[in-house]
């Protein structure tokens, strides 16, 4: 199966998709990911959705809001950092906004002096640093290679990070199996107790939640959509009279059901 993901090769979202096939290609945004699965140039894509220390990330939150991608499966994987340079003499550290976010307080104290960047992925960071010395990066430790040293490992401010990876598939593929389910929902209404209201449809139904999210919708300050993530499968009748209420709600908006998928822990 071809897999695309968060480039170059090294990543934590790399490392994520290999549990699901070992023939991966690489694009330097989420959004381009998303896209190229959306067109069916690659048939999975696997995304960084959410992290416990830094919360969600918010371009695939809205990358798959727009889409009409299914999402297929879950990945959740430990995270754990290590400062990769080619000496302890750098004055620049390169990498991912969530890894820099995921760091941050080891940073400040540690190398209050330099400056931190923000680039596409991890492993781009740390390509940074193999082809200049005074540039460092964060990344998973086994990305060191011949040129560079760990300067220092399990660098995140916790001891417990872990992120939570979507496998997105074409529309096609959407299933409505499995013991988890993600749906979108914008309300396109404003009135008190419209939030009770949504989440009283899943709570009359004994269904619990895991996740929501609001994102703005793009549309005018205030207005917002949101990512309720859901402990059932779309199969079940449940679910279907919890999204039955939710579109009698949503009449002047929309739901977008993203799909059900099981949820797999990969350690390395
Ligand atoms: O840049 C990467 O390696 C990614 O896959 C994104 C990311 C960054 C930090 C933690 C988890 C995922």
């Amino acid at each position: 199966m071809q897999i695309v993901t968060l480039g170059p090769a090294g990543t934590y979202s790399h490392r994520a998709a290999r549990a699901v096939d070992n023939n991966v290609g690489f694009k330097e945004s989420v959004s381009a990911i998303v896209a190229a699965v959306d067109t069916e140039e690659y048939e999975r894509g696997v995304v960084p959705i959410e992290n416990s220390i830094e919360g969600s990330v918010t371009e695939t939150l809205d990358s798959i809001a727009d889409s009409d991608v299914a999402v297929t499966q879950e990945i959740v994987t430990p995270i754990r950092h290590a400062l990769l340079a080619q000496s302890s003499e750098f004055e620049l550290i390169a990498s991912h906004s969530q890894a820099l976010a995921q760091c941050r307080s080891y940073l400040e104290d540690t190398y209050p002096d330099v400056r931190a960047e923000a680039v596409a992925s991890t492993a781009r960071g740390v390509e940074r640093a193999r082809e200049d010395p005074g540039v460092a990066g964060i990344g998973h430790p086994d990305n060191a290679g011949d040129v560079l040293a760990v300067i220092s490992e399990d660098i995140q401010d916790r001891s417990s990070n872990a992120t939570r990876f979507f496998v997105v598939a074409p529309e096609s593929e959407r299933v409505t199996a499995g013991g988890r389910s993600t749906v979108v929902v914008y309300p396109n209404a404003n009135y008190p107790g419209l939030l009770l209201e949504l989440l009283e449809a899943f709570a009359d139904r004994d269904i619990n939640l895991s996740r929501i999210e609001s994102r703005p919708s793009g549309n005018r300050l205030g207005d917002y959509l949101f990512h309720i993530d859901f402990e059932a499968g779309l199969y079940e009748s449940r679910a279907q009279e919890a999204l039955k209420s939710i579109e009698s709600i949503a009449t002047d908006g929309w739901v977008k059901r993203l799909g059900s998928y099981d949820r797999r822990h990969v350690v390395e």
